[in-house]
């Protein structure tokens, strides 16, 4: 009985719908060969995104009812900034609607125009947010990341030799900020170990320079830590946070993945009150008042409480070994998958899955549309139509890791929907050499991946 079941019970459920397989086919050719665009209630069992999609708690729900709705000085910020000090010990904070209300604000007081942020891995619209404010983007994870097969525990780690002859070649002064993401999604939510960032930290000391984390999966970080790293297998995962944080300056978060919440983002500064009052005059004409930064009281209420609960060892533990039980039964029948799985997503090497398909035809997006076709499953593709095009060449950048992200939302599904998602992955494989590529019908200009249509080749 050591398996860990669902450390809650259900008490509200929301009926899911399964449309024929006659149906789907129609839906997802409607939809342009892209699942972004269909609608969610015809979709069986939604891996789109960890973003947004957690189950909340009867605590998180209680505190909805008491949301003081005041438009300055509403208790629940204050209560946000209380538990946020005593989570992570940074002084002042400041909430947004989401993480790119977060980005939006303090990537501009960071960045002057040309300057460099170096990075484990950006996520995409990190980056996004990182080139309008005229930055240049630069990801410099460990050369482990690569290597999908083979287990390595932190494959979301800087590579110091790397990050250290960059900012070598580039000069400090050229160097707008250096930006930890953990867990690591682009890696394939791969963790970032304290020794690494310890190492990064004394980078940013060494030259003078800022190091913010972009905390949106900051529990499951700390877990791997507990779980992987030597002398940390008896702290809690609150005291490891808490070390984790002290070697940054700040932090931009999504807290639509482990603040545990619908909506929501912070902006957190450690010490640095004249940073503070600069993101503070940027907040207030994008995002609103320092007090509520584009959220209501009940949803500031919910994140506080979110982020106390996300912090439980029995949580954390089933969350991770889901995903860990979806990955095992994908490579036990001879799938590639980067291993070891992450923390909020199985990643399937869609280049491996189908060689036959040139990457330019997009591998892991074909197979997210064949998996919503043969079981009503939504996954996305985080990899070549992801990536886009060099902004200067116009060519397709073509990625070393090109990926089908299975992503796990929160208390949301039971493994008895693992293993239906399992064989479906499980059918489509074995039908993978008639499977063929997909081609542009239309292509937006930017993040093209969200709204883009296709049709097979
Ligand atoms: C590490 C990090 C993120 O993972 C992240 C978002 N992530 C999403 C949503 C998403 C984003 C872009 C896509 O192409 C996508 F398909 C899905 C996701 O699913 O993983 C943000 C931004 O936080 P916001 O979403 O609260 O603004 C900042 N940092």
């Amino acid at each position: 009985l050591t398996k860990m079941a669902e450390p809650y019970k259900i008490k509200m459920v929301e009926p899911l719908k399964i449309r024929t397989k006659e149906e789907r086919i129609r839906l997802i050719k409607e939809a342009g060969y892209n699942p972004f665009l269909l609608n969610a209630e015809d979709v069986y069992i939604d891996l789109l995104t960890d973003s947004g999609t957690s189950a909340m708690s009867d605590n998180q729900w209680a505190g909805m009812m008491l949301g003081d709705e005041s438009y300055a000085g509403s208790k629940n910020y204050i209560h946000l900034v209380e538990v946020v000090k005593d989570i992570f010990g940074y002084n002042y904070v400041v909430p947004t609607h989401q993480g790119r209300g977060a980005e939006k604000v303090l990537f501009p007081v960071l960045v002057k125009k040309g300057q460099y942020v170096v990075g484990n891995m950006h996520f995409d619209t990190t980056k996004a947010h990182i080139e309008l404010s005229e930055g240049i983007a630069v990801n410099l994870v460990t050369r482990e990341a690569e290597d999908v097969g083979n287990y390595h525990p932190f494959k979301g780690n800087f590579d110091i030799e790397a990050l250290k002859s960059f900012i070598e070649e580039k000069g400090p002064e050229n160097i707008a900020f250096i930006l930890a993401t953990v867990t690591c999604n682009s890696a394939g939510g791969q963790p970032v170990s304290m020794e690494n960032i310890k190492e990064v930290r004394k980078m940013a000391d060494k030259y003078g320079l800022y190091l913010f984390f972009d905390a949106a999966r900051f529990a499951e970080n700390a877990y791997f830590v507990k779980q992987r790293e030597k002398g940390y297998e008896n702290k809690s995962i609150k005291e490891i946070v808490r070390e984790m944080f002290s070697y940054g300056d700040g932090f931009t978060m999504s807290a639509k993945k482990d603040a545990l919440v619908n909506i929501g983002g912070l902006i957190a500064i450690k010490d640095d009150v004249e940073l503070f009052t600069k993101v503070k005059t940027m907040l207030i004409p994008m995002e609103g008042f320092v007090t509520y930064g584009g959220l209501a009281g009940r949803d500031m209420e919910a994140m506080a409480r979110g982020l106390e609960e996300v912090l439980s060892e029995d949580y954390l533990s089933w969350r991770i070994n889901q995903v860990k039980y979806l990955g095992d039964k994908l490579r036990e029948a001879g799938i590639p998958i980067q291993y070891p799985t992450g923390g909020h997503a199985v990643f399937i090497d869609g280049k491996k899955f189908l060689p036959h398909v040139p990457q330019e035809q997009f591998p892991s997006h074909t197979i997210c549309v064949e998996l919503y076709i043969e079981a009503g499953i939504r996954a996305v593709e985080v990899g070549t139509l992801l990536a886009g095009r060099d902004p200067v060449t116009k060519k397709e950048i073509l990625p070393a890791l090109d990926f089908v992200r299975l992503t796990i939302p929160r208390r949301v599904y039971t493994n008895s929907h693992m293993d239906v998602v399992a064989e479906a992955v499980k059918r489509v494989y074995a039908r993978r050499d008639s499977i063929k590529g997909l081609r542009f019908t239309y292509e937006p200009p930017i993040l093209r991946h969200f709204t883009a249509r296709l049709e097979p080749v």
